[in-house]
């Protein structure tokens, strides 16, 4: 540098140049400071020049080194240094000044006089007194910088302690927060107590409240079991003066049972001596009996006169009629003679007779079919004389005009339902046929399409069913009366001359009753018939002709054939001809030994049937002189 500077050069000329040199000087000695190796100083030495020449302009940094920025930032750091060293700037100059007078250099120029260039040992002193400045204000820097350092260490140390205490605070806080969540929730349980404890309170008042009722009751109690004890020591001694008596009464209700039992087994001896001599009067009465029934004029019959006069009765005798008509005499003077026809039955039914009156008669009759008789009732008579009405009952029938196959039923099922308290039980089975021209046809059936035929059910008995017919179980009146109303429909009927709405067939209705007597170990079977039969008539008279001239044929033929049987039967004959017609077939056990007949005979009176009704009469009383064996009952032991 000293080469570079010549001392030679005028100072005024050279005025500026001076200062560039110096100002390069400067220059080059930061450079120096920049790359030497212990660069920290003479750097900071640069930044204490630069914050020397900024301090002036700048606004006093606050003493507090904690101010806006801290410790945080080196710039504030070197502000900070900064500051401390602007403070004591004046002081090092004037130390230096008065080294260079020691050193016996030519004094500093005086505040804001320039060193001649020349004076280099002038301006080497200068620097050399601004080197020992520095190296003071560095001394006080580092000072400075070792104070802020332990102020900074303490700051940090006291930092991270109160870092570590805010943690413990933070800690401490997050166990109070622990303890009040608790603490809410211990005071939410506290209010919950709170609420319990007077639910409590008021249970307890209900229960205290109850208890004190109770207790009221208990007393009541107490005092009424008290009283029932009383009472129950005096109902025990009574109770034992009653037991006393009622083991008295108990060996006498024995003694009347035993009386009771020996009175039942009379009255079974009894019930069944009733049965034996009521069976004994038919018997007597015969098994074939008739009764005869004389209907009313009908209202289209009126022209006739109102008291039939060829027909009589005695008003002593039920059992006798008179047929009487004035003929021509074929013997002695008299031109005209009165000729009677005496005849005797079982009973006689004038017009007037009820059908009730008529039930009444033939009663016994059904009941025997309850002891196990088979019993056979069936009504003869010319067509339009009254057999339907008799058997059947008019079509708008009335509780007065039912006719004998429901009043029948209806008895049959009362006594039923009577001997059920004697111990018996029956079971009953319904069939309805019709005879028609020799065929066979069910009348429980709207449209019959089979063969029906007549069979035994075994070799070894005499009982008799038909093939293919229906045979209806029933339980009740009400059930048969059903069955009556469809035969009724399913009947063949036609018109003939004779009667409007004329049965051109024989119908056999049916009933077979099963009765037992558990306790007794009896059983009985018979079967009820009850016979409509088609009306008899001569062929004249109706005037048939085509299909009714066969039908009548075909009746007349069969009611020939029940004659013939009847006849047999009562000649004792060795040969019955059953088989010559359906109807003697089907009726062979209602007819023979082993059964009860009544056989209705009914007259017309009106006077022009005479004949029918005299050859009625004739048919009826041959009938009437016939004694068929002995009726049995069928029972079993
Ligand atoms: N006792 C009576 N009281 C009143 N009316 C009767 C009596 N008997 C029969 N009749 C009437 O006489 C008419 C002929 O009777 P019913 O039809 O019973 O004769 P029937 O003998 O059955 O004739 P058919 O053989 O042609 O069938 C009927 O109108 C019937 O109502």
């Amino acid at each position: 540098m000293s080469e570079k500077v010549s001392s030679r050069l005028p100072v005024l000329k050279l005025g500026k140049k001076v200062l560039r040199e110096e100002n390069q000087q400067q220059r080059s000695l930061k450079r120096q400071c920049d790359t030497s190796p212990g660069h920290d100083l003479p750097k900071k030495k640069m930044v204490v020049s630069v914050v020397l020449k900024q301090s002036q302009a700048m606004a006093p940094i606050p003493r507090n080194p904690r101010g806006a920025g801290g410790v945080r930032s080196g710039l504030t750091s070197a502000s900070t240094v900064a500051g401390a060293v602007s403070k004591g700037m004046k002081k090092p100059a004037v130390t230096s000044v008065a080294a260079g007078n020691k050193t016996g250099m030519v004094p500093a120029a005086r505040a804001g006089q320039k060193r001649p260039g020349w004076d280099l040992r002038g301006q080497l002193g200068d620097m050399q007194g601004k080197v020992a400045q520095y190296k003071g204000k560095l001394q006080t820097l580092q000072e400075s910088e070792g104070k802020l350092q332990a102020q900074l260490d303490s700051r940090e140390e006291e930092n991270s302690k109160l870092h570590q205490r805010l943690q413990e605070l933070e800690e401490e806080n997050c166990v109070l927060q622990g303890v009040h969540a608790e603490n809410k929730q211990l005071l939410c349980q506290k209010r919950q107590m709170e609420m319990d404890i007077e639910s409590l309170s008021q249970t307890v008042e209900k229960l205290q409240t109850a208890n004190r009722t109770l207790t009221a009751t208990l007393e009541s109690v107490e005092a009424s079991l008290k009283a029932a004890r009383s009472d129950l020591s005096d109902t025990k001694e009574t109770n034992s003066r009653l037991q006393q008596k009622l083991a008295a009464k108990e060996r006498i209700l024995e003694e009347k049972l035993h009386e009771i039992a020996e009175k039942n087994d009379d009255l079974h001896r009894c019930e069944m001596e009733e049965r034996r001599l009521r069976n004994l009067v038919q018997e007597l009465k015969g098994n074939i009996r008739v009764f005869c029934r004389v209907r009313p004029l009908l209202s289209s019959e009126r022209n006739q006169s109102e008291r039939p006069e060829h027909i009589q009765f005695n008003p002593h005798d039920s059992k006798v009629i008179v047929l009487s008509r004035t003929e021509e005499s074929h013997i002695g003077r008299e031109k005209r003679e009165t000729v009677r026809h005496d005849f005797s039955f079982d009973h006689v039914f004038q017009p007037a007779a009820s059908q009730g009156e008529v039930f009444e008669e033939i009663s016994l009759l059904v009941q025997s079919s309850l002891d196990g008789y088979n019993v056979s009732i069936f009504a003869y008579g010319q067509t339009g004389s009254g057999k339907t009405f008799t058997m059947e009952g008019p079509d708008n029938m009335t509780f007065g005009t039912t006719g004998m196959i429901p009043r029948a039923v209806k008895q049959i099922f009362a006594g039923a339902e009577e001997l059920r308290a004697k111990g018996w039980s029956y079971e009953f089975t319904a069939s309805f046929l019709e005879i028609y021209n020799e065929t066979i046809r069910d009348l429980l059936v709207s449209k019959p399409e089979k063969e029906y035929e007549i069979k035994r059910v075994c070799n070894s008995n005499e009982d008799l069913y038909v093939t293919n017919l229906k045979y209806v179980p029933v339980t009740s009146e009400e059930e048969v009366n059903h069955l009556l109303c469809m035969a009724k429909t399913n009947r063949s009927t036609a018109k003939t001359a004779i009667n409007d709405r004329s049965s051109r067939s024989h119908s056999v209705f049916q009933l077979k009753l099963q009765g037992k007597n558990t306790a007794k170990n009896i059983q009985c079977t018979s079967v009820l018939s009850l016979i409509d039969l088609a009306g008899s008539e001569r062929l004249d008279k109706s005037l048939s002709t085509g299909e009714r001239l066969k039908e009548t044929q075909f009746i007349n033929s069969s009611l020939c054939n029940l004659s013939q049987v009847i006849s047999a039967l009562a000649n004792k004959e060795q040969h019955v001809p059953y088989r010559n017609s359906k109807l003697t077939y089907l009726l062979q056990n209602g007819l023979g030994g082993n059964s009860k007949t009544l056989m209705f005979v009914n007259i017309s009176p009106v006077e022009e049937n005479f004949s029918e009704s005299l050859n009625s009469l004739r048919f009826a009383s041959k009938v009437n002189e016939c004694v068929i064996g002995t009726a049995r009952a069928n029972r079993k032991l």
